[in-house]
C-alpha cells in the first residue's frame, strides 16, 4: 500500500477520537488533510464541534468544508488535536515543520488535552534526524543565527521558495538544520536552541504526544504513551 493510502488509514482511525461538543485542533500537511476532510464530513452529517487551525492553509480548507473555526483565544483549551509529523520515534518524540507550520502547531499541542499524531509507515523511525530539523527564526536575526548554528556543527540552510526566503504564517524564516550526527541529547539540544535570541521555536516535539497512529498497509497501528 502506498504512503497516501496509509495517511488516510491513520487519519480515519484518529477521527474516531473526535466527539460532538469537542474543541479540536486541526494539524497541517498532506496527512492532516485527510483528517480535516473526514471531520468535514462528520460536521456535514450533524456533528457539533469547534476547531482551531494550525495554519492559514488548514483554516481555509476547514472553513470550506463547513467546520466552525475559532481562534485559540476563544477556545482557551482544546480537547484533542490531530496532526501529522515528519518523523516519529518509539519514545513519541517528533520532528515537525516540514510544511513550515511548527510554531502554531506547537502552541496548539501545548494547549490540548490529548495530542494524536497520524503518519504513514515511512515516518516511523528508530532515531530522529534523517529529516532536517526546521527552526523558525525572526528575520532580523536569521543570518547571525545561521552562523551560530554553523558553529555548533548543525549545517544550517535557510529555506527558500521560488528563489526568495520562505516565510511562515507569522512572517518568520525557517532554517533547516542537520541533527543526525550531533552528540547532544534531544532535550538539551532543544534547550540550547531556545536560548539563542531570535529562534522562536523548533520542530522538536518531545513531550506533547499522547497517541501515535501509524497507517501500515490497510491497518492502523495505535500506540499509547
Ligand atoms: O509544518 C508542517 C507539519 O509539521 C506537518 O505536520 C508535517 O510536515 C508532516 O506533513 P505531511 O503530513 O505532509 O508529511
Amino acid at each position: 500500500m502506498n504512503a497516501v493510502n496509509e495517511k488516510k488509514v491513520a487519519a480515519l482511525e484518529a477521527v474516531k477520537y473526535v466527539k460532538s461538543g469537542m474543541t479540536v485542533g486541526l494539524g497541517t500537511g498532506s496527512t492532516a488533510f485527510f483528517m480535516i476532510e473526514a471531520i468535514g464530513e462528520m460536521v456535514q452529517n450533524g456533528m457539533d464541534i469547534k476547531a482551531v487551525a494550525t495554519s492559514n492553509e488548514t483554516e481555509k480548507l476547514a472553513t470550506k468544508l463547513g467546520i466552525n473555526v475559532i481562534t485559540l483565544a476563544e477556545a482557551k483549551r482544546l480537547d484533542v488535536t490531530i496532526d501529522g509529523a515528519d518523523e516519529v520515534d518509539e519514545d513519541f518524540q517528533l520532528i515537525k515543520g516540514g510544511g513550515g507550520a511548527l510554531l502554531r502547531e506547537k502552541i496548539v499541542a501545548h494547549n490540548s488535552v490529548l495530542n494524536i499524531i497520524i503518519a504513514d509507515s515511512s515516518k516511523s523511525v528508530a532515531k530522529l534526524g534523517k529529516f532536517k530539523l526546521p527552526i523558525e527564526t525572526i528575520p532580523f536575526a536569521t543570518q547571525l543565527i545561521i552562523e551560530e548554528l554553523r558553529g555548533m556543527g548543525l549545517s544550517p540552510v535557510q529555506r527558500k521558495k521560488d528563489d526568495a526566503d520562505y516565510k511562515t504564517d507569522e512572517n518568520n524564516d525557517i532554517v533547516d538544520i542537520d541533527i543526525w550526527d550531533t552528540d547532544i541529547k534531544l532535550t538539551d539540544l532543544e534547550q540550547q536552541l531556545k536560548t539563542i535570541p531570535g529562534i522562536v521555536e523548533t520542530g522538536l516535539f518531545l513531550t506533547t504526544t499522547n497517541l501515535v497512529i501509524i497507517g501500515n498497509g490497510e491497518k492502523a497501528i495505535v500506540k499509547k504513551r
